[in-house]
């Protein structure tokens, strides 16, 4: 699949609010998946938002994986997460870093909650319920964040 461009901190579709996807059996959303996952990788993202590739659709990549700042990540096949919602969170936050592909050379210290229970449609359709603690809870707030138009550097304390 092909790497996409981009989009960088300026790009007013960084701040829309990304639509529904409607039908997952699209051959539009099926290879905008694909070109998500592989533009994560070669940008060595943990995630991916559409939006960040100029597609203002409610879908992300989750693709945690150890790294030297996160040496003990868990190592995930890339996940395609379709219309996701954070349906319980835990009461306590933790700060830890992020970046983003969108704001190069940046780094900051973010608030997170530790423990999310969220609901997603994976790329065939069904339904996915499942409790992300830890950095795989900080990446899918990361990504949320960018179906709702916001960025990391937004929640700089
Ligand atoms: O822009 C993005 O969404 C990719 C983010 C994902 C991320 C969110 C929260 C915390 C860490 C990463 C990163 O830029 S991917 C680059 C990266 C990889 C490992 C650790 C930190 C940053
Ligand atoms: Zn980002």
């Amino acid at each position: 699949a092909e790497q996409l461009e981009i989009a960088q901190l300026g790009n007013p579709i960084l701040r829309q609010n990304a639509q529904p996807v409607e039908d997952i059996t699209d051959t539009a959303i099926q290879q905008l998946i694909d070109s998500l996952i592989a533009t994560a990788a070669s940008a060595n993202g943990v995630g991916i938002a559409a939006p960040q590739v100029s597609q203002s659709y409610r879908v992300f990549i989750v693709a945690s994986r150890p790294s030297p700042r996160y040496p003990n990540a868990p190592e995930m096949v890339p996940t395609a997460m379709i219309n996701p919602k954070i349906i319980a969170y835990s009461a306590e936050r933790v700060k830890g870093w992020e970046g983003c592909l969108s704001v190069p050379g940046v780094r900051g210290l973010v608030p997170r909650y530790q423990a999310i229970t969220v609901e997603y449609l994976d790329r065939q359709g069904n339904l996915q319920r499942q409790e992300f603690t830890d950095f795989v809870a900080r990446i899918f707030q990361h990504e949320l964040d960018h179906l709702d138009g916001m960025v990391f550097v937004d929640r700089l304390e």
